[in-house]
């Protein structure tokens, strides 16, 4: 049975710096969470405070309804990997894996039988005598994941555990991490900045701005249906628009071009981006605002628009999402 991860009015202050400003959440059992957000926002602090690697300023971090936060961190039933792996330069793979045994006291038979069983999770078995400068970034991270795993935790966090890979191996990693946290079953709390990051990892999607969080919710509903224009625009491929009743979002491709005497609103092509499947056409509207559609290829090229084209611009009543702020 896991256990459910809840937090109550955390709380991070350094000095007079609010870095998370009083943010309750529960986080579901089982599932795989991105803390997303923009740099600065307090998601690294939210994390740490969770691991013990920080002290809670105010408010709670409850595990299946225990108070954890002022126990040690070995002892929360969380485990964290860090951006860098931090890794020990002097310790083979298979030791470096079972280093918290070994600071439990676990004998050395034990402990490598241990670390082979999480080598051999994360297909690592071949390398368990390397040191940690014969590996691939691939290879580091992964040994990271399995000294992480050994301690058997309930919640697994990870801050920005991608962002030291190149692009090709991030997108494979992130496969990874997300076959790796279903086959477990656990809960996985993963930071990062990165909206595709986060869309294609999480069931669940915690946006944090400025100390405190905007929107959570499933991956899906947090894109399709921003609150506000933050989110909207953190989350891209939405318009954020000022109405008469007010601002709202539309996404990009749930824009329509037509005749430049009908629509909804009418303006100006200001810029058209091929963009292989759509095409993006920016068009000025009145108010000075920028509106952009992403209009599928076949249909651009059915009618194509030039820089200058006078337009109108229509959608679905139903893809509005009126905005809170
Ligand atoms: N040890 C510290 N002492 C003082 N201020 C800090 C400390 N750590 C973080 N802060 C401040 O708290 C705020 C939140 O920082 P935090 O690292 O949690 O943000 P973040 O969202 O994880 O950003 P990033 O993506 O850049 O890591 C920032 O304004 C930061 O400058």
């Amino acid at each position: 049975m896991q256990k459910e991860l809840e937090l109550v009015a955390v709380t991070k202050r350094y000095g007079a710096t609010v870095a998370v400003d009083a943010i309750s959440h529960h986080f579901r059992p089982g599932g795989y969470a991105c803390l997303l957000g923009p740099s600065g926002c307090g998601k690294s602090s939210t994390l740490r405070m969770i691991a013990g690697h920080e002290s809670v300023s105010d408010g709670s971090i409850l595990l299946g309804g225990s108070d954890i936060s002022h126990l040690p961190p070995a002892k929360r039933g969380t485990a964290m990997m860090f951006q860098n792996y931090a890794l020990f330069p002097h310790l083979s793979v298979a030791e470096n894996v079972g280093f918290s045994l070994k600071m439990k006291g676990v004998e050395v038979a034990e402990r490598r039988t241990k670390a082979g069983e999480m080598l051999e999770l994360v297909d690592l078995s071949a390398l368990a005598d390397r040191m940690p400068d014969q590996l691939s970034g691939g290879q580091q991270q992964r040994v990271a994941l399995a000294r992480a795993l050994i301690t058997r935790p309930q919640v697994l966090l990870l801050d920005e555990p991608l962002s030291a890979l190149d692009p090709f191996l991030r997108i494979r990693m992130r496969g990874e991490l997300r076959k790796l946290q279903r086959e477990l079953g656990i809960s996985f709390l993963h930071v990062t900045h990165g909206q595709d990051e986060a869309l294609a990892l999480a069931d669940e999607i915690v946006v944090m701005n400025n100390a405190v969080i905007e929107q959570a919710g499933p991956a899906r509903d947090v894109f399709n249906a921003p609150k506000t224009a933050f989110v909207a625009q953190f989350m891209g491929g939405h318009n954020v628009i000022a109405l008469p009743d007010g601002p709202f979002a539309i996404r990009a491709d749930d824009v329509r071009l037509t005749a430049s005497d009908a629509g909804e609103l009418q303006g100006r092509v200001t810029a058209i981006e091929y963009q292989g499947m759509h095409v993006a056409v920016s068009a000025r509207i009145a108010g000075d605002q920028d509106v952009v559609a992403m209009v599928p290829d076949n249909t651009f090229f059915e009618n194509p628009q030039n820089p200058g084209d006078a337009i109108g611009l229509t959608w679905d009543q139903s893809k509005l999402h009126r905005l809170t702020a």
